[in-house]
């Protein structure tokens, strides 16, 4: 379908309020998280992560990134506490990134781009799915985790060396017994707004937990990143890169920190 949305100069993020009204929404992401205007808020509560890297399922190029599946049927991956109520399933992992080492975070922070950003994404389980969750106001909560060059990062190696078996759109292949708490920092101190996705359709449903310590990743990590395309086998090949969309109006959303 050549109308899709993409991250192209025909199809990409500022086309997409034609097709996706959200995109003129008032709770849209991502944003730039400007430190100073982010208040400490005492009540917000510790980050709980329970991940089972028995939930880990395949690994897909879905043709706008590559993503982590997990098997979601059961409270074994989990997020609670923060700024969220009740518990929230984890149902996927993906990345965005940049042609180069200058850009590719969807979030900013005081202005800054980082090389790549990590989306673990969850649903509430008050609703009976994702799908259904995906459209609720308390429907998603995702947690944004900031990679910035540096040494080598051995766990997020390990999607690495599954990205050669899903170099095009639509491919996938099994990817069991991974621990996405490996990928997260030691500290889980973190900025939270309401927003959406990032992504068409855009569904202003997630509550953001950006974390302020980043991880690791090397620039030989990068270049595995980019190795990768956005279309399929047998098309004429553009590169999976730039599949970040930038930061957008605040709409006098208030971003609280869990930290002093
Ligand atoms: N970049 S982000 O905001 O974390 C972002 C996160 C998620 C999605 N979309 C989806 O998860 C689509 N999806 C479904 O609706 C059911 C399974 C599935 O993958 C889009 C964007
Ligand atoms: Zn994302």
């Amino acid at each position: 379908m050549s109308n899709a949305w993409g991250y192209g100069p025909t199809n990409g993020p500022d086309t997409w309020m034609e097709r996706f009204p959200n995109a003129k929404g008032l709770r849209q992401s991502p944003i730039n998280i400007v430190t100073k205007e982010a208040q400490f808020d005492p009540s917000l509560k510790p980050l709980k992560v329970k991940y089972d890297p028995y939930n880990s399922r395949d690994i897909l190029n879905n043709g706008q990134s590559f993503q982590v599946d997990f098997v979601d049927d059961t409270d074994s991956s989990t997020l609670t506490g923060g700024p969220i109520c009740g518990t929230y399933r984890l149902n996927q992992f993906h990345f965005h990134w940049g042609a180069s080492d200058d850009r590719g975070s969807e979030h900013n922070v005081d202005g800054a781009q980082f090389p790549c950003e990590l989306h673990l994404v969850h649903w509430n389980t008050k609703y009976s799915s994702f799908r259904e969750a995906a459209d609720k106001d308390d429907g998603l909560a995702v947690i944004g985790v900031f990679l910035k060059i540096g040494a080598p990062n051995p766990q997020l190696q390990k999607v690495l060396d599954a990205l050669d078996l899903v170099k095009t759109k639509g491919k996938q292949t099994t990817f069991s017994n991974f621990d996405a708490k490996t990928l997260l920092p030691h500290s889980l101190d973190y900025w939270t707004y309401e927003g959406s996705l990032t992504t068409p359709p855009l569904l202003e449903s997630v509550t953001w937990i950006v974390l302020r310590e980043v991880i690791s990743v090397s620039s030989v990590q990068m270049a595995k990143f980019r190795s990768l395309f956005f279309t399929g086998e047998g098309e004429p090949q553009i590169s999976m890169v730039d599949n970040y969309r930038p930061p957008q109006l605040l709409q006098g959303r208030q971003v609280r920190a869990s930290f002093q």
